[in-house]
């Protein structure tokens, strides 16, 4: 029964407007969205073997639709754990408790698309304007089934609307190297991201962190309207919120040590504290007030025990904080309301109701856990884009990303031209004399380097970036690993290829190859064909190592390998036994052969009788061994060489990219 009511109830929320009057409350509904009871983390500790360390102790509560609650505590208190825990992005350890979305257990695949998550550090692609990163996210988040792509267009402009970003819609998102918008407009763009799906939960962590005072408050009173519109259950960690903005959260959670201090009405907490003994002076900023009764004073062994003590006590003081108590603490409020005076907070009235409410659902949570468990679970599932759909916006994201980026398109045209000269003259219009033989080896064999570092090492370092953010966006099930990683391929491709054109041209004429169009074109095929492979073998080395520092090591390192048994600095047949095998996966073994094919074949030098030189192109191929496999059989195995790694790198993708969280 509760399925097919929040079935309905989400298809409503995914269709309609960012603002709609209907669900415009303005404060908070009774709704309960989530809620978690008993929770307990527990890790493996560093210090000691065998012994687990508890990061969050038995913590209890409940996020109602359209309220924004803080998760306020000092560093290491256990926020974004909490955070995590609840969003269901924890990874590693040992996690128990239960969780309930809307009353009902979570399913995995469901819950991570109505639920939103904004991480503290905003990646996003920094050469696409605030409007294009919204424009892409809805191609991708919003499904073509429910939405027209005017529709679409709309709720990028409400979105754009709603979180203050007209000024900046043209703004290119920016990063280190490139000015863009301001951290605060970054942060906006990061919650629109995720608001254009209407999500019913929505987590922030450190939504504030590296913002001034002002930005924090637009951000944060932005983010608390839109989520009483909405209806939209929002959960934030922030560190030491200033006055108004901790005034702003509907509810707080406050966490030391792993433990809840306080969880509740914002407007009660003040009261809260002064029942049980710990009244805030009448001008301080009551967070900052917890938040120093909550951290741990390292000062001295005097002071660490008598915080840690503190600690204690506001712990089980809150553990023992019951509906009755509670009575209690809103009459002992109401009387002392004279000295609280302005710091009591300027939440609302309705607060306290929801104080009251939250506390018999409390109670009332192990019925409905016990409900839960004879099988009602929410199996709903939200439609996604075809395949086609995903990849043809990646792919017009890809394009655009590479276009604009002048420094790599430069740096792959320039150093085209530039290798293309000085080879094409170091090697400048070949004869074909005794001493010819050796330079149009080493044409060949450098043509085929400059098909690998030039290519291999910026296209990887573009491919890192581009490959977390692919991470980052599919843990909220934006789209498939496979149409990511086919538009890397498309759009890669091309540009390589493209530059590479003029550098093979460049060199094949100025240093005079042999002048025939099928022998171009032969060679141009292989040179080709040993761009694919780089390609793919950047594909798997940046798909499979997971650290960028290790790929930037292994990368070139393979590739040198490959380069010493290439068929130029040692003939094949005199290596010694034990390293032989390299030849067969060495592309650039198979590249060397096949271009020296193409252009031996059938060449004549100038070899005085008597004197110790080659006569033709085929004696130097056989004394190289280069003709173990024709030019066609070189290049298919190359290709073959190219897929395989490809296809490797596209295993290893989706392993680097499968999410690991523990799932309650
Ligand atoms: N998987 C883990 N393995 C080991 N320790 C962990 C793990 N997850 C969390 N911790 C530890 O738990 C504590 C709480 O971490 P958490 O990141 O939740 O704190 P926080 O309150 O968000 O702090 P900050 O405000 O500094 O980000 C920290 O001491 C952290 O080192």
């Amino acid at each position: 029964m509760s399925t097919a009511f929040d079935e309905e109830a989400i298809i409503e929320g995914v269709k309609a407007p960012l603002i709609d009057s209907s669900r415009a409350t303005g404060t908070p509904s009774t709704e309960v969205i989530l809620q978690w009871e008993n929770l307990e983390y527990k890790v493996k500790n560093a210090a000691e073997k065998g012994i687990l360390r508890t990061i969050l102790h038995q913590i209890s509560g409940e996020a109602r639709a359209g309220e924004t609650i803080a998760i306020i505590g000092s560093s290491g208190a256990g926020k974004t754990t909490l955070l995590n825990a609840l969003s269901g992005r924890i990874v590693g350890g040992q996690l128990s408790g239960s969780i309930l979305y809307r009353g009902a257990k979570r399913h995995p695949g469901t819950f991570k698309r109505i639920n939103a998550y904004v991480q503290q550090d905003d990646l996003m692609h920094p050469l696409l304007t605030v409007e294009e990163t919204l424009t892409y996210a809805s191609g991708l988040r919003l499904p073509n089934s429910r939405y027209t792509a005017e529709e679409k267009a709309e709720r990028v402009n409400s979105v754009i609307r709603n979180l203050r970003l007209e000024a900046a819609r043209n703004t290119k998102i920016g990063d280190a190297a490139t000015r863009g918008v301001s951290g605060g407009e970054r942060k906006r763009v990061s919650i629109g991201t995720e608001l254009l799906t209407d999500p019913r939960l929505l987590f922030l962590d450190e939504p504030t962190s590296g913002l001034d005072s002002n930005s924090s408050e637009l951000v944060v009173e932005l983010v608390k309207s839109i989520s009483a519109e909405r209806g939209i259950a929002t959960m934030m960690t922030i560190h030491q919120p200033n006055a108004r903005i901790f005034n702003t959260f509907d509810k707080v959670i406050l966490l030391s040590q792993g433990r809840i201090v306080y969880f509740g009405p914002t407007s009660d907490a003040i009261r809260y504290f002064a029942s049980i003994g710990y009244q805030c002076p009448m001008h301080e900023n009551p967070a900052d007030f917890f938040i120093d009764l909550m951290t741990l004073d390292y000062r001295s062994d005097e002071t660490l025990a008598r915080s840690k003590e503190q600690v204690k006590d506001l712990a089980e003081k809150f553990l023992q904080y019951s509906p009755e108590t509670e009575k209690t603490v809103s009459e002992l409020g109401n009387e002392s309301n004279k000295d609280v005076g302005s710091s009591s907070g300027s939440s609302t009235g309705n607060n306290s109701d929801t104080s009251n409410s939250s506390h018999k659902d409390r109670s009332r949570s192990k019925m409905i856990s016990f409900f839960n468990s004879t099988g009602s679970t929410e199996t709903l599932d939200m439609p996604r884009n075809n395949w086609l759909a995903e990849y043809s916006t990646l792919a017009r994201r890809d394009w655009v990303n590479l276009l604009r980026n002048v420094p790599f398109l430069m740096g792959q045209i320039v150093q085209a031209i530039f290798m293309s000269l000085l080879i094409g003259f170091m090697f400048f219009y070949l004869k074909h004399d005794a001493l010819s033989v050796q330079n149009r080896l080493g044409v060949m064999f450098i043509v085929i380097v400059n098909a690998t570092f030039p290519i291999l090492m910026p296209m990887l370092t573009l491919y890192y970036k581009e490959r977390d953010i692919m991470i980052r966006e599919r843990s909220s099930a934006t789209y498939r690993v496979s149409a990511f990683y086919v538009s890397k391929v498309t759009t890669l491709l091309p540009i390589a290829y493209v530059s590479n054109l003029v550098f093979f041209t460049g060199v094949y004429f100025i240093s005079h190859l042999v002048f025939d169009a099928g022998k171009y074109f032969i060679g141009l095929a292989t040179f080709f064909s040993m761009i694919a492979v780089t390609i793919s073998y950047m594909l798997l080395v940046g798909s499979a190592v997971k650290s960028v520092e290790v790929g930037f090591i292994i990368a070139p390192v393979i590739v040198t390998i490959q380069l010493l048994f290439g068929g130029l600095f040692s003939v094949p047949g005199t290596i010694t036994p034990v390293l032989r095998w390299i030849r067969w996966v060495n592309p650039i073994q198979y590249g060397f052969s096949s271009l020296a094919l193409n252009e031996l074949r059938g060449l004549t030098f100038d070899c005085d009788s008597g004197q110790q030189c080659y006569r033709n192109g085929e004696e130097v191929i056989e004394a190289y061994s280069l003709g173990r496999f024709t030019i066609w059989q070189n290049i298919l195995l190359l290709l073959m060489l190219g897929a395989f790694d490809a296809i490797l790198g596209y295993i290893c993708l989706r392993w680097v990219a499968k999410p690991r969280y523990i799932w309650l």
